[in-house]
């Protein structure tokens, strides 16, 4: 008898091209999967984990997972939100983010309602049209393939909805923001709704093993010493998951504590842990984890 029951081989869009394309690769290769394409191959078997991965263009994963015969992929959501195929985000992945706004000339437009019977350039059609549908503005989209900023300059439109990152490129166009963000974007991981229990179950898998290299990289482990009369305080210092791990030192009176703390606050929760008496403590950085 097999001592592995052998599953189902999942189907998995990786992006191929643009900026979500090189993160996508080290993610998925930090969670251990192979993903390096030597001469940019269109498929690449993984066997040993199970999958097969796809390199397609970002803006048509949404579409593969959604109505396809493809399980799970990588892409924006704005890119998802932008296709409306019935693909669902699953995971927020935490790089490639942006925002997406509407800009004008400086002062021209002052919000949503001021782009009725306007001409708006963008991208995003799909994402762009659902938005102004739900705040009940008419305006005539002009769909361009990219460099939308230059459009208002050009003479076809009077705004652009485009992806905002640093604000340069609106900026270098003479055009200015207006009105709330339409979205907050950043790569995601998505899936198929109707997937089988097989199929969902080993997806899970995947999406375990993604937010296994999340935590490593957004979380430090912090280990140090303290009297038993602050562990309570310390403790609350460093709440962890579940709740730190306390283990008493040989030295009386004395607890050795380990909890994971946000990367970015480890500096801040070292300083007052000194301050309630915490010594010897130590950072160090995760290479993955199972959360
Ligand atoms: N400057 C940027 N900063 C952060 N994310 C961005 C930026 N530009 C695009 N994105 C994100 O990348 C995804 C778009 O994929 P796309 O293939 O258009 O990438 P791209 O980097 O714009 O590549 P291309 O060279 O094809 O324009 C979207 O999710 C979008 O929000
Ligand atoms: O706010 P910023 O930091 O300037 O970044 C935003 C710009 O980056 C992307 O452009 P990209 O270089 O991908 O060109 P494209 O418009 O042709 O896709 C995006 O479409 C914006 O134009
Ligand atoms: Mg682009």
């Amino acid at each position: 008898m097999a001592r592995f029951q052998r599953v189902t081989t999942l189907r998995i869009a990786v992006p191929n091209k643009g900026s979500l394309s090189l993160p996508s690769e080290q993610l998925l290769a930090a969670a251990g999967y192979r993903v390096h394409r030597a001469n940019r191959e269109l498929m690449i078997d993984d066997t040993r984990n199970d999958v097969r991965f796809f390199f397609l263009r970002p803006r048509d994963i949404a579409l593969y997972v959604g109505t396809g015969t493809l399980d799970a992929g990588i892409t924006g959501r704005d890119l998802l939100i932008d296709a409306d195929t019935g693909a669902e985000e699953s995971l927020a992945l935490g790089y490639s983010e942006s925002t997406f706004r509407f800009a004008s000339r400086p002062d021209e437009l002052t919000t949503v309602a001021d782009l009725a019977g306007r001409r708006v350039a963008t991208s995003y059609p799909g994402l762009v049209g659902q938005y102004l549908a739900r705040h009940g503005v008419e305006a005539k989209l002009v769909r361009l393939d990219g460099a939308v900023e230059t459009s208002v300059q050009l003479g076809i439109a009077d705004a652009v909805a485009d992806v905002v990152e640093t604000g340069t490129s609106l900026r270098n166009s003479g055009l200015a923001v207006f009105g709330e963000p339409i979205l907050r974007s950043e790569a995601v991981l998505i899936r198929r709704p109707d997937l089988t229990p097989e199929v969902s179950a080993g997806i899970d898998r995947v999406q375990r093993r993604l937010e296994g290299v999340l935590i490593a990289r957004n979380y430090v482990m912090i280990d140090f010493d303290c009297p038993t009369a602050i562990l309570d305080q310390a403790c609350a210092l460093v709440p962890g998951v579940e709740s730190p791990t306390v283990s008493p030192l040989a030295r009386e009176g004395w607890m050795a504590v380990r909890s994971l703390v946000p990367r970015d606050r480890a500096a801040i929760v070292m300083d007052e842990l000194w301050e309630v008496g915490a010594r010897a403590i130590l950072v160090s950085a995760l290479e993955s984890s199972r959360i």
